[in-house]
């Protein structure tokens, strides 16, 4: 990447490497986020002077005269360059400039950042909770040299002084005890006395952002180096992401290619990010020719509606209004009330009663031995099975007769049906129907399917230039079908998805949208992961992967590795609160974050709830929010369900709230397939969860689960021997 050969103004320039070639006049510049923060902290006529430099770099990375270092010793090897009192910290290949970080021209200073260890990841002092189960046996901590306990005796960059602690309204009592703190651990010892919320708060305050953090902080475009004073007087609010040249290509794809697009990917590798900018680049190509262009971006989740609006108004700036960011199921139910046909949903209660009564009175056919088989079979898939296969086998895809569902393919059901089965369930999904029928109201994919009659009667009356369709995985058929209706050209149509995160439903299948689409597109796969370290994105694979007979094999590549994820088991939920404040207050510490980077993912709101409670009463300021009310600039701990947090990413995540709990729920009437389906669902459910993590995991187990869901904890990626 950033090594090779170049070339300025006519001097061949040798790196270590020893390679030779030529470079380009004018260097692309990049930057990272700590160096817009270290600009930000400038005085004006610092600021000035360190913009003049850049665009130096910009024409010429090494200028001649100007005093310059390489750092040989530090990973990545960059270069630092001096601007008046401070010196910029950078490093270049033969098409991009990439700045780091700006510092203040102080020997000390550079010691610590640049020769202490990298990265440091969490410590390896964390408290001694008694629960834990044992320690397997096994080798997994030969990475332990890797987690350096930091030294924290130095003293702090800069005094803490009342100042500094009124600008972050610091409550005034704790004033005295924090002003005595002279180094790290002093402010560490104040744990009891003041909240943890502030002690971290002013950690990540006093500290830089190390030189290696900085290092892997994602690249933003620089495209004019006025920008950056445009930036500082609050006129240009963010700076767009250096997409890779595979995400590039699909951003940018020619927006009259023939067919629709779609993009795969595992998790974190940029689906969502390059679903965002490719509608950016489709707003630059329409606007030009279309005063208000109508683009629709949808996504399964609020949760997901609520960051990605923010995400987009970020990115687009006024353009944003040409966007709607909803749910496919928000969109139905507005075409309805325009038809004025809206009716009720059934709740899930009432789909249970009208099924069983279906079943009751719809009469078994054939010989004894065939009734007693057929009512056997009813047996074994339970009334939520039963429901499950109408709602997202026949209504979802549309099967409008007995010989369109023998023939229909079902992926993701593991109960295997013959054509006899098939045919006793078109009969109860007959008689279904009709009681439906008499209610008056409809399941969602009735609905969707009604709003798609009603576009399709007018076409005009709602359609979008484009449709962008992220997370696809989660919509069923009659889903993506009204989502296809509503754009007035196949070739307008983006979808990103991921099987491996389908937690709704039983399961995805790209065969389905082909089947949807009826016309063939492109697709693309993305396999960088931008978000989680390798350690993390592994350990969540194989975990994911336990126990299948041949595990898929893709080669996945990773831009950050950091510390293994933990996983430890704990009798109750007493030591489950102290284990889970323990491991929040010393990753935070670790990567030096406030307690705003931590997400806590729990199975349920009942457990959600408690936890934060459990937290706030160890003093660590933690809330609760559901899909609607998620708010991700609060402060504190945030505290989600584990599907809400899907599309979501944390620095530090938890999985808990297990223990004492029923999850995974299995309805009393589901047969073997039935619960392997909801333990499939339920896998890919904590992987969702798990690969939220940026740079640490943890997740705690039942001591006594009684399900397999908590088995596939290998000790070849997860460390159970870390004291948290
Ligand atoms: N080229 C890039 N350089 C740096 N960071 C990137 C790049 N592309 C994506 N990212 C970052 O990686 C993270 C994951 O991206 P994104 O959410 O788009 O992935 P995703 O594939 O949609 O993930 P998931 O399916 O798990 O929800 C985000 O923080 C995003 O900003």
């Amino acid at each position: 990447m950033l090594n090779s050969i170049m070339q300025v103004n006519g001097e061949l320039l040798r790196r270590p490497d020893g390679k030779s070639g030529t470079m380009a006049t004018q260097w692309q510049m990049l930057m990272k986020e700590a160096f817009l923060q270290d600009l930000g902290k400038l005085q004006p006529k610092d600021t000035h002077q360190i913009i003049a430099k850049v665009n130096t770099l910009v024409h010429n990375p090494l200028p001649d005269g100007d005093v310059k270092k390489q750092l040989i010793y530090h990973p990545g090897k960059p270069y630092r360059i001096r601007s008046g009192d401070y010196r910029i910290l950078y490093n270049f290949d033969d098409a991009n400039v990439c700045v780091y970080r700006i510092e203040r021209r102080n020997e000390n200073t550079y010691k610590q950042n640049l020769m202490t260890a990298p990265i440091e990841g969490l410590d390896n002092e964390f408290d001694d909770v008694r629960a834990f189960s044992e320690a397997p046996t096994g080798d997994a901590w030969y990475q332990e040299e890797w987690f350096k306990p930091r030294d924290t005796s130095r003293l702090l960059p800069e005094p803490i002084t009342s100042e500094l602690l009124n600008k972050l309204h610091v409550p005034k009592g704790y004033h005295q005890r924090l002003l005595a703190a002279k180094t790290e651990q002093e402010l560490y010892n104040c744990e009891g006395q003041v909240d943890d919320a502030v002690i971290l708060q002013l950690i990540h305050e006093l500290f830089e952002t190390p030189l290696e953090q900085a290092m892997q902080q994602p690249n933003l475009v620089l495209k004019e180096v006025d920008d950056l004073l445009r930036y500082k007087e609050g006129e240009l609010l963010t700076f767009l992401l250096h997409l890779s040249p595979e995400q590039e290509k699909y951003a940018h794809w020619p927006m009259n290619a023939s067919g629709p697009t779609f993009v795969k990917g595992g998790p974190g590798t940029g689906k969502s990010t390059v679903a965002l900018y490719r509608i950016r680049s489709l707003l630059e190509q329409l606007t030009k020719t279309n005063k208000a262009p109508r683009i629709l971006f949808t996504t399964y989740t609020k949760a997901l509606i609520k960051s990605s609006e923010q995400l987009l108004q970020q990115l687009l700036g006024n353009q944003a209004q040409y966007v709607r960011v909803d749910t496919v199921d928000k969109l139905a139910r507005e075409l309805l009330h325009h038809a004025g046909q809206v009716k009720d949903i059934l709740s899930e209660r009432e789909q249970f009663a009208l099924i069983k009564q279906a079943v009751d009175e719809t009469p078994k056919t054939g010989s004894p031995l065939q009734q007693l088989a057929q009512k056997q079979t009813l047996e074994r898939m339970g009334y939520e099975y039963l429901l499950q296969e109408f709602n997202t086998v026949i209504i979802a895809r549309q099967l409008n007769s007995v010989d369109n569902y023998q023939k229909a393919s079902r992926n993701g059901r593991k109960v295997r049906l013959n054509a006899n089965q098939r045919a006793m369930l078109w009969k109860i999904y007959e008689r279904f129907c009709a009681l439906q029928e008499a209610s008056g109201k409809e399941t969602w994919q009735q609905r969707r399917a009604h709003a798609e009659r009603i576009v399709e009667q007018s076409p005009l009356a709602q359609s979008y230039d484009v449709v962008v369709i992220d997370e696809a995985q989660d919509l069923d058929p009659s889903a993506i079908r009204l989502l296809i209706k509503l754009c007035k050209a196949p070739n307008r149509i983006f979808v990103t998805a991921d099987a491996n995160q389908s937690i709704y439903g039983s399961g995805f299948s790209w065969q389905d949208v082909h089947a949807c689409l009826k016309f063939q597109g492109r697709t693309s796969i993305l396999r960088a992961n931008y978000r989680s370290t390798q350690e993390i994105g592994e350990a969540a694979q194989s975990y994911l992967t336990y126990g299948a007979l041949e595990p898929e094999q893709i080669e996945r590549q990773y831009i950050h590795s950091g510390p293994m994820p933990d996983a430890r088991s704990v009798h109750n939920a007493y030591y489950e609160a102290q284990l889970l404040a323990s491991f929040f207050r010393k990753a935070a510490r670790s990567f030096r974050l406030t307690l705003g980077s931590c997400a806590l993912l729990c199975p349920s709101e009942h457990a959600g709830k408690t936890l934060a409670q459990a937290l706030s009463d160890q003093g660590l300021e933690a809330t609760f929010m559901t899909g609607d009310d998620l708010n991700l600039t609060r402060s504190g701990i945030k505290v989600l369900v584990l599907h809400s947090s899907k599309g979501l990413e944390f620095p530090i995540v938890a999985l808990a709230g297990f223990v004492g709990s029923s999850y995974p729920y299995f309805p009393s009437s589901a047969s073997e397939e039935a619960q392997r389906e909801i333990l499939a669902r339920e896998r890919r459910t904590m992987f969702v969860g798990m690969t939220r993590a940026m740079r640490a995991l943890l997740v705690i187990t039942p001591t006594d689960p009684g399900t397999s869901l908590f088995e596939g904890f290998d000790a070849t990626y997860w460390n159970f021997t870390r004291k948290i």
